[in-house]
């Protein structure tokens, strides 16, 4: 497991982590999402041994980390760092001998996984040649060729097409199900609350949240009304006392209620109002708990190291 415990980093005046502390399991996918400079790539630097804490520890099984325990780690920096003149198998190769693969192995292990990532090129086409998202896909096999037990990938998804993605998200899994632990930022929320087990929100270099997805909604954003009435104006809500309205689309609202169990009074008004074409409650989505989350005075952490 790998324990990211309590990091601060500052650079000159701007604080970029204050006390960000996250765990990944083996077998377990973690989405790390957050705004634009919330702290996500540094984190994982510290946790790559590429940018130095000014405090805070990454544990590694329990065990300070060590260069030889990250030699079992894989990771697709934010940057990306292929090189434009090798040739594509060749390159993936390449990262597979700097993890200690004997040649045949890296050799056969990175033709092996350019066939699976869907690389569209020739296996002598210089990595200069490919498209961005063909490149992104020789990047995540640069990161999995030595068939690490942690993955740390840094916006893996950015700047892929479906069929990327699609075939992103089942590497992952498939990775996830061989027991490696994966830790990926992104901020494609709907694709986080499809394929993770877990969420890590970060707030201005703070987790203000983290834990399953049903663990953020205990503690996060209630469940939401939706109630669709045909017929009429939204004139049957004013009566109703305790009941806001969260969205409005056409004949559809979206409706917060202060005591759930007035959803009976709210089903009559809409039924002696109009024609009642749906009405049920609605799990919040990933995207409505990280607003609730990164909005001012959140502060939920579900998990156990903040307990
Ligand atoms: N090398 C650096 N020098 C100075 N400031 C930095 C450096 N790296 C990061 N920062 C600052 O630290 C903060 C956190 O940046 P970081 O890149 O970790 O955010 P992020 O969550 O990954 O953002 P994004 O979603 O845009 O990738 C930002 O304010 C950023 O400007």
């Amino acid at each position: 497991m790998l324990s990211i415990v309590d990091l601060h980093k500052s650079y000159g005046t701007t604080t970029a982590l204050d006390g960000v502390s996250l765990d990944v399991r083996p077998g377990e996918l973690v989405g790390f999402v957050g705004a634009n400079g919330a702290g996500k790539s540094t984190t994982m630097r510290i946790a790559m041994g590429l940018v130095a804490a000014d405090s805070g520890t990454v544990r590694w099984h329990g065990e300070p980390l060590t260069f030889t325990a990250r030699r079992r780690f894989g990771y697709m920096p934010e940057e990306r760092g292929l090189y434009p003149k090798m040739r594509v198998v060749e390159q993936v190769a390449y990262f597979g001998r700097l993890h200690g693969m004997s040649r045949a192995d890296a050799d056969r292990g990175a033709a092996a996984l350019i066939e699976q990532m869907g690389v569209v090129a020739q296996p002598r086409d210089f990595v200069q040649a490919l498209s961005l998202g063909n490149q992104q896909r020789v990047q995540l096999a640069a990161a999995l060729v030595h068939d690490p037990e942690l993955l740390v990938l840094d916006e893996p998804f950015s700047g892929l097409d479906p069929v990327g993605v699609d075939t992103m998200a089942e590497v992952l899994r498939q990775r996830r199900r061989a027991g490696c632990g994966v830790l990926f930022s992104s901020h494609q929320l709907e694709l986080v609350e499809r394929l993770c087990d877990r969420v890590v929100i970060v707030r201005a270099g703070r987790v203000v949240a983290q834990g399953t997805l049903d663990e953020l909604r205990a503690t996060g954003s209630r469940d939401a009304l939706e109630v669709t009435v045909t017929g009429t104006d939204d004139a049957w809500l004013d009566a109703l006392p305790g009941v806001t309205v969260r969205e409005r689309d056409g004949a559809t609202v979206v409706l917060a209620l202060r005591d759930p169990d007035d959803d009976q009074a709210v089903l009559a008004a809409a039924a002696r109002a109009g024609r009642v074409e749906r009405f049920g409650w609605r799990r919040p989505s990933l995207a409505e708990l990280y607003r609730d989350a990164v909005s001012a005075g959140a502060g939920t952490d579900t998990s156990e190291a903040a307990a």
